[in-house]
């Protein structure tokens, strides 16, 4: 770096930041709410509204209440929202077939959002965990480990139905190699040429998505099992950059790096290493912590949720998935 080495007193750094004008004229980054993907939980039923105990303030929704939402998005000028279903138990089974249904949650609140709101992007996870009964993203042998090449077949199956509903954008979240490839063929094949997919090309296995795994009811089903075999070590960092390369290769048209603030050296190098669109996820244990901490009057929730978006920025995000959307969208409105 190039750092001019002049000295104090020429030099006082405290000269810029001495008035909110000149500290506006040096601000490097800043918030917009185009840079907001607001994940939403969504149930069965209507006029349903369903608290999540670790996750304040957010609420699993039935599809005429996810419109009202939508609606909000669309003035607020938030461009996507990312679903995510809560399937009824009576419907989980092993090989999680209800991922596959074209009438089921996720395919019908797509076509809901999209005959209403046109121009909101929609987001869907490719993943069976919300359907299986034992909790894992994949299919599983006799041993339990999840298997690649099979469980690609059924997220294929899974993406096709929600390009078929009329999905913007699928996010597979699962980590199985190769998906990415097999996905990007499967949509030119059958005509799906515009549907964007962005991958959760480094996902690491963490314990940040807790409460997120009480949201879609999943934690039960997992019980005491784990995702080490397919999710990311987060002792390792080069490694993300090899599952950023495959993907990008595959055809992603964009990547993610999951989850977010304790991960943001690998948000930087992502974006520094390949220069492609990056998003990260400030996952649900993140939201849990700072609401937590809110709620005991430990923090302060509008400084700290715009400082940690902040963050996210500087350190090189194009947008980022975040519980927050709405009151970050709020706050900007309010104050323009
Ligand atoms: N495919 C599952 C999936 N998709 C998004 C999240 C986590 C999101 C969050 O914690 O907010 C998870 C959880 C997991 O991998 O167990
Ligand atoms: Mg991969």
């Amino acid at each position: 770096m190039s750092t001019i080495p002049v000295q104090f007193p020429a030099t006082r750094m405290r000269r810029m930041r001495r008035d909110p004008f000149s500290r506006a004229m040096v601000r490097e980054n800043t918030i917009t709410s185009s840079d907001l993907i607001y994940p939403v939980f969504i149930v069965d039923g209507v006029n349903q509204r369903q608290p999540i105990s670790a996750m304040p303030g957010i609420e699993r929704l039935s599809v005429d209440l996810l419109l009202q939402v939508a609606e909000e998005c669309v003035s607020l000028g938030i461009p996507v929202l990312a679903l995510f279903p809560s399937i009824d138990a009576s419907l989980k089974t092993a090989d999680g077939i209800e991922a596959i249904n074209p009438d089921g949650l996720i395919p019908r609140a797509v076509r809901a959002l999209k005959a209403r709101f046109p121009e909101l992007g929609v987001l869907t996870d490719i993943a069976l965990d919300p359907y299986t009964s034992h909790g894992q993203d994949g299919l599983i042998d006799d041993n339990g480990y999840v298997l690649n090449d099979e469980t690609t077949t059924m997220l294929i199956r899974q993406a096709l139905c929600h390009a078929q509903a009329g999905v913007d954008v699928v996010a597979p979240s699962d980590m199985m190699d190769g998906r990415i490839g097999a996905l990007r063929q499967a949509f030119e094949e059958q005509g799906y040429i515009h549907t964007r997919i962005m991958a959760y090309s480094a996902k690491y296995a963490s314990a940040f998505y807790g409460p997120f795994r009480e949201a879609v009811s999943s934690a039960a089903s997992l019980g005491k099992s784990d995702k080490f075999t397919y999710q990311m070590d987060p002792a390792n960092g080069d490694e993300a950059l090899r599952e950023v390369a495959l993907d990008i290769a595959e055809g992603a048209d964009m990547v993610m790096v999951k989850p977010g603030m304790p991960y943001l050296d690998i948000v930087r190098r992502v974006k520094e290493e390949f220069r492609v669109p990056t998003f990260a996820y400030q996952v649900s244990g993140e939201y849990a912590m700072i609401k937590a901490a809110v709620q005991n009057g430990w923090l302060d929730h509008d400084k700290v949720m715009m400082e940690a978006m902040m963050a996210f920025k500087r350190a090189g995000a194009d947008g980022v998935l975040t519980y927050f959307a709405l009151d970050i969208a709020r706050l900007l409105k309010a104050k323009a």
